[in-house]
């Protein structure tokens, strides 16, 4: 048996078969999957020797097991769900007993997560996939009763997963318990033929995530045993007793995971745009900056410098907010295994909002570093396009964000009516109690005084809107239809309470490590972290006049502090990306490669083009040169 020692990046960028022969831009949409398919059985097989020999918790992809599967891929791994939501959800939401027989196989079955329909993605409550219990067989029956409730979107699932964790509404003599999860095969470990009673595949060509193998799933009387119930949190007994969870939305937890997750995903996909967008900014030069001199490296240029850094800085941004919520989830999660479900509304609150900006902001970020980059920037040789078609899709994917943000919002309502009643509020909103109280603060230029003020924006427009449904409901409107006039004001409640935390976490998180680091990095990480809060507090300088005592001289002051760290940023720059480290087999671009020699690596990859192949393309003969001769003058 072949072993394997912790994957690191040395020895799987080593294996010869994980190379590409043929840029995957120019392979068809069926190549593109079968070569994916190829590369990922490779690391597959060698995560599942990895657990045997390293006593891996049961199926967990080691943790650098992402990055250097988005490098060899150079796409979405269509495995992705099986170590993203499929293993979580069963570890998760299973019983112990369920966990040793679900996953009893290890390696040895390949799921995803099918939760989302051709007619329902955030309502999980209109879900229409059926699991009815027959209790003279002791088995679920699962159904589509209509085309909308065909499972689509799941990853994975058109031709690749042969289990999947299914959420359906639940029926018991003839009552309906809402959306539960449920443990299904659905291809043959074999012949890998999909079961009968089931019809399955691919749900066509999409922006990006080409290869990740989104499929949709149709169930016709298709029978599982009662006991694929995943019972963790609810149980269906043999004698058709349903015993329900002590909180219902238990069952969401897996999308918990995931959004949390998130940032740190996104923290390493701006970190690749970034080292692309600033290495390729060192080695272009292009127009003057003084007449009488040479063409200057265009990272000397400010406003390239503006639109740059920000990636660099909210890249460590979101890896450091996203372990200071990977904590939270996890106490969260060890308070729930106690019984106490207390911060369960926090914790959905903050991963709500924080996946939302992470997600939204590499997108837009992801592409500046693109545009950044002229022409160059467009070639898909750069990565550029690519990441950022992977990245905006988690704008949408595991919750859409004005979804996801108007849940945070409904958060912020509440905290706001526990602090008009005197109640305590937890720390992330203990800031709307001091401002109810009139509890704050004159305006201070200083990296506290700007966290202290976007928390003030918050408590204003999240009192704004509390006023304004309130209004709505004093004109004879109910309370939802009063929430849903209100919902462009909420939404920017918690677009505001996000930044605010990101902010807030950042900064003193970097503050707290920075007396444990030799003085320059602690020097520069606060540059970063300074940047990042004056750069948002100049993008909001008009919520802040509006809710703080903040004078037009004290916004003069900060456009100057700003320019001034770009400057001082400068010439770490290169550094700062390079400490990424991210190599070039895993960042993929011909841009950002570490040598800088980026027009060979541009050439080189030009001539792989199969058009390139011949001088004459044979259309020319075929149907050019008819044409041409006909109305030759
Ligand atoms: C490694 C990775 C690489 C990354 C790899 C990733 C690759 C791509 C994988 C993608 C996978 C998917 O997309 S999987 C599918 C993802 N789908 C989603 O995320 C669906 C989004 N929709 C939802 O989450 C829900 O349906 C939601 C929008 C919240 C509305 O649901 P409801 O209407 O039932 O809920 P509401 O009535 O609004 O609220 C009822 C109460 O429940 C609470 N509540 C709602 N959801 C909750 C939750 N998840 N946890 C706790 N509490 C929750 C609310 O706060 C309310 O509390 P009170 O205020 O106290 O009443
Ligand atoms: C790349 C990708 C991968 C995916 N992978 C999976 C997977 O593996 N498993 C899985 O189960 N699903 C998966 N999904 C599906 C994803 O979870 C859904 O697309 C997402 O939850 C949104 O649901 P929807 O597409 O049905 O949009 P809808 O829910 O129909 O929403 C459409 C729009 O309506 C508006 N809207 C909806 N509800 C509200 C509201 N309450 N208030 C205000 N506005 C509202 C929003 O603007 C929203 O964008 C994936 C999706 C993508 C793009």
């Amino acid at each position: 048996m072949k072993c394997y020692p912790v994957p690191r990046e040395n020895l799987v960028l080593s294996i010869d078969n994980l190379k590409d022969d043929i840029p995957e831009e120019y392979l068809s949409h069926k190549e593109c999957y079968e070569n994916v398919i190829r590369k990922g059985s490779v690391l597959y097989d060698i995560f599942s020797e990895l657990s045997k020999d390293r006593k891996h918790k049961a199926h967990q992809a080691p943790s650098n097991a992402y990055r250097i599967s988005d490098g060899i891929m150079q796409n979405v791994n269509p495995f992705l769900l099986h170590f993203a939501l499929f293993v979580p959800a069963i570890t998760n939401q299973a019983t112990p007993e369920q966990q040793a027989e679900f996953l009893k196989h290890g390696f040895g079955i390949i799921g995803t997560y099918a939760q989302t329909e051709l007619g329902h993605g955030t309502f999980l409550r209109g879900l229409e996939t059926t699991a009815t219990l027959d209790l003279e067989t002791d088995e679920f029956v699962l159904n589509s009763p209509t085309l909308t409730s065909y499972k689509w979107w799941p990853g994975g699932l058109g031709h690749t997963a042969n289990h999947c964790v299914v959420m359906a509404q639940l029926y018991v003599k003839g009552k309906c318990h809402g959306p539960h999860l449920f443990f299904v095969q659905i291809r043959d470990i074999e012949t890998h033929e999909p079961l009968p009673g089931l019809k399955l595949g691919e749900i066509g060509a999409k922006m990006g995530f080409n290869t990740a193998d989104n499929g949709f799933l149709g169930f016709h009387n298709f029978r599982i045993p009662r006991n694929n119930m995943l019972m963790k949190n609810s149980q269906v007994l043999k004698d058709g007793t349903y015993v329900e969870s002590k909180n219902e939305k238990l069952t969401y937890g897996s999308m918990v995971f995931v959004r949390v997750y998130l940032l740190s995903d996104m923290a390493y996909m701006l970190a690749r745009a970034a080292t692309i967008s600033v290495r390729y900014s060192a080695v272009r030069h292009q127009s003057h900056i003084k007449p009488d001199e040479p063409e200057v490296q265009i990272l000397d240029f400010v406003i390239q410098q503006h639109k740059l850094f920000i990636s660099i800085a909210t890249s460590h941004a979101f890896k450091i907010c996203g372990l200071w919520l990977w904590q939270t989830y996890s106490k969260v999660m060890e308070d729930i295994g106690k019984g106490s479900m207390d911060r369960l509304p926090e914790l959905h609150a903050l991963s709500c909002c924080l996946k939302t900006t992470s997600t939204r902001d590499a997108g837009w970020l992801i592409e500046q570093c693109r545009l950044a980059c002229g022409g160059h920037g467009y070639l898909m040789s750069s990565n550029l396009p690519s990441l950022y078609t992977t990245a905006t899709a988690a704008i949408t994917y595991e919750g859409e964000s004005t979804v996801l943000l108007l849940q945070t919002a409904r958060y912020l309502i509440k905290s706001w009516k526990r602090a008009m009643e005197g109640e305590s509020l937890p720390a992330t909103v203990s800031f709307l109690s001091e401002y109810f109280n009139k509890r704050y603060n004159k305006w201070e230029n200083t990296p506290k005084g700007i966290v202290d003020g976007l928390k003030l924006v918050v408590a204003g427009v999240t009192k704004m809107c509390a006023e304004s449904i309130q209004k709505h409901v004093s004109r004879g409107q109910q309370y939802e239809e009063a929430w849903n006039s209100s919902s462009v004001q909420l939404i920017k409640a918690s677009e505001a309470y996000s930044r605010a935390l990101l902010c807030e976490v950042f900064w003193f998180e970097v503050d707290k490590v920075s007396s444990t680091l030799s003085n320059n990095l602690a020097v520069v990480l606060k540059q970063l972290a300074e940047l990042y809060i004056t750069y948002w507090a100049l993008e909001k300088r008009g919520d802040l006049l509006v809710y703080t005592t903040i004078s037009k001289d004290d916004l003069d002051k900060l456009q100057e502090r700003y320019e001034e760290l770009l400057a001082l940023i400068r010439p770490n720059a290169v550094g700062l990306v390079d400490s990424f480290d991210i190599r070039d087999e895993i960042l993929c671009s011909t841009l950002g490669a570490y040598d800088g020699r980026v027009y060979e690596r541009m050439m080189e990859h030009a001539l792989k083009s199969p058009l390139n192949a011949e001088t004459v393309n044979q259309s020319f003969h075929k149907y050019m040169k008819p044409v041409i001769l006909k109305h030759k003058i």
